[in-house]
């Protein structure tokens, strides 16, 4: 794996310059990067690149000879450039790249008019992590490789372009009147799975005195009053973790195709619009304050190669719940970390309890890390670390260790032996409890963790009555959920989808009774549409299938097409309305869920 790979020189700072063609669907331009030689006699480099093409190559204003070498199913094809001249170690040298992506970039997705919300204009996104920035610049697309960049962009002069940095100004395009060129900073030495790219017809609006939502502006309104909350998070995790390094805080809500719930894009968060609540049942704020978290666990101290990902996750997850902790209660930490064993559990059921994908830091020889995300690396990570925060002496003195923790390793890479080695260092007082830890058995196997079961027993008391219940339903009313918050009714549905699955009768009396169909939380109607679907509920399959195609959240949209595809009469169903919206999904969603219906990559839609 390149990261394994010693590297023979790094970069310092890349310079990007890119025009987005919308009509034929490429990014054309050049990325300029400053390395510094870190052996004598330096004449060779290799770069990532996937799908690029390559036009020219020079160094230090020499051309330079170059050669693709051969395509790899994920990791894409090394670029090794030869330079015109020897450097010593220490010395630096300007390599400039001339180059075009391709219109199947996995990094980006480039939607048509319709496929936005305003329907007038075209929207490009882009997301990097873990392996596709190479598809959308040439570099060292390495975790352990932090620099800082600065970038010009060209967009129609419709169009807004933003990035993962500062914004730094924008003025007429000198080469086209009709374009506009938008300048970015990023200051602060960042991976290259941190580079992210968007341009659209956004608006913003200011919602802090460093941040300010992105989105096109039919939800930007919704999304300032959904995310008013965002400084005295920053605050929070300010006070917890130390300085936010970044400048600028900002959030971009992105159309429905975005893949993940969140992405930590340093000063610009990507956001799902399925955080959005329309109000009614707001509570989807933790993602906001897990991005917010990366801001030091991922961003300033970061995962050095990807089977150290839990580094990155684990941390942030325990800092996204000490920022709960302190905003609302220990007792909501609590709970979050309960609902989060559940997704362990889920994770370790999907993948099976003996897949070494289930280790805290699984081997990734020869595996795509797009294949290896799950919550293992989120939920036990932070299982570990609130285990040892038991053991060291609770919260605060945790809190303090990680906290010491950034402060050590801001700005790098690390990996779990040093993580480790520091802890012991910290706590050298408490070497002999740190000892007993099983770290053989926390790094290998699944375990198991007791957390405070408060707000938990009413939704463990519900959903125990639903699962014993024979053929009486006459003892459940309407009111059983009306003091549930909606974590709690999300608790409620997750522990009903452990067990097996309820008779159809149920889930119907169910639905008479709660109207679990009318709640547009995005977390509530994901759980309780796989309910419906797993009771064999067959009108609910299209309702659930248009969940899984009408946003392209991978946590929702995969999951939906597996329930669906497990109800063997429906299976044809759901790989026919995959095959017929494949073509507008994002290509890691599309990528993923094909595998889940075991659908060739060339298999066409046949509509
Ligand atoms: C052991 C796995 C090693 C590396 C995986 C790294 C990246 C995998 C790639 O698939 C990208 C993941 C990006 C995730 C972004 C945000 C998540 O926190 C979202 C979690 C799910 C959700 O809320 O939608
Ligand atoms: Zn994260």
């Amino acid at each position: 794996q390149e990261e394994k790979r010693a590297h023979r020189c790094l970069t310092k700072h890349l310079n990007l310059c890119l025009n987005v063609d919308f009509t034929k669907r490429v990014l054309k331009g050049r990325a300029t990067l400053t390395l510094e030689a870190l052996e004598d006699r330096f004449s060779v480099l290799t770069l990532d690149t996937r799908d690029l093409k390559i036009i020219s190559v020079s160094a230090n204003g020499q051309e330079a000879s170059f050669t693709l070498g051969s395509k790899h199913s994920f990791k894409g094809t090394p670029l090794e450039i030869r330079l015109p001249f020897d450097i010593s170690r220490g010395q630096h040298v300007i390599v400039e790249v001339k180059y075009e992506t391709s219109p199947s970039a996995t990094a980006l997705q480039w939607l048509t008019p319709e496929q936005t919300a305003g329907k007038k204009y075209p929207y490009l996104f882009s997301q990097c992590q873990a392996h596709h920035c190479r598809s959308m610049v040439p570099c060292q697309d390495s975790p352990s490789v932090k620099h800082t960049y600065y970038a010009q962009v060209s967009v129609p002069k419709d169009l807004v372009a933003v990035m993962s940095a500062v914004r730094d100004g924008h003025e007429m395009d000198p080469q086209d009147s009709e374009r506009i060129v938008y300048r970015f900073r990023q200051p602060v030495p960042m991976p290259s799975y941190l580079i992210a790219i968007v341009a659209g017809a956004l608006e913003s609006r200011e919602i802090g005195p460093r941040s300010r939502v992105w989105s096109e502006k039919e939800f930007v309104h919704q999304a300032a009053s959904e995310f008013s909350e965002t400084e005295q998070m920053l605050q929070t995790a300010e006070k917890l973790a130390g300085p936010y390094v970044w400048g600028q805080y900002d959030i971009l809500v992105l159309p429905p195709s975005f893949p993940y719930g969140g992405m930590e894009n340093p000063c610009l968060t990507f956001a799902t619009p399925t955080l959005l609540c329309l109000n009614l049942y707001s509570c989807l704020h933790q993602v906001i304050a897990h991005e917010i978290s990366h801001s030091w666990t991922g961003n300033l101290v970061t995962n050095k190669t990807w089977e150290h990902f839990w580094l990155n996750e684990g941390h942030t997850v325990y800092l996204e719940r000490m920022i709960g902790r302190s905003m609302e209660s220990e007792q909501f930490r609590q709970f979050k970390a309960m609902g989060g064993w559940k997704d362990l559990q889920d994770s370790v059921n999907t993948f099976g309890p003996n897949s070494p994908l289930t280790n805290l830091v699984p081997s990734l020889q020869d595996v795509d890390p797009d294949d290896a995300f799950s919550s293992v690396p989120y939920e036990k990570g932070f299982a570990l670390l609130y285990h040892l925060e038991e053991l060291m002496g609770g919260p605060e003195v945790f809190m303090e260790f990680v906290k010491s923790y950034i402060q050590m390793f801001a700005y790098s890479s690390v990996t779990t032996d040093q993580w480790k080695n520091y802890l012991f260092t910290y706590f050298k007082d408490k070497v002999d409890i740190l000892n007993k830890v099983d770290w053989n058995a926390w790094m290998y196997t699944p375990c198991v963790i007791m957390y405070d079961t408060t707000l938990a027993d009413a939704c463990i008391a519900l959903s125990q009555k639903w699962i014993k219940v024979r053929s009486d339903l006459n003892g459940f009313k309407e009111s059983d959920i009306k003091t549930l918050s909606s974590h709690q009714l999300i608790e409620f549905l997750s522990l009903l989808l452990q067990e097996d699955p309820l008779p159809l009768t149920h889930v119907k009396k169910m639905q008479d009774l709660y109207n679990l169909n009318s709640y547009m939380n995005s977390e509530i109607r994901f759980r309780w549409l796989r309910l419906c679907v797993r009771s064999k509920w067959e009108e609910m399959v299209p309702v659930a299938l248009k969940m899984a195609t009408e946003q392209g959240r991978l946590k929702f949209t995969r999951p939906l097409f597996r329930e669906v595809y497990t109800f063997e009469k429906y299976r044809e169903e759901a790989v026919r309305v995959f095959l017929a919206h494949r073509a507008a999904m994002h290509p890691v969603t599309a990528g993923l869920v094909a595998k889940a219906l075991k659908v060739e990559q060339s298999q066409s839609t046949g509509v």
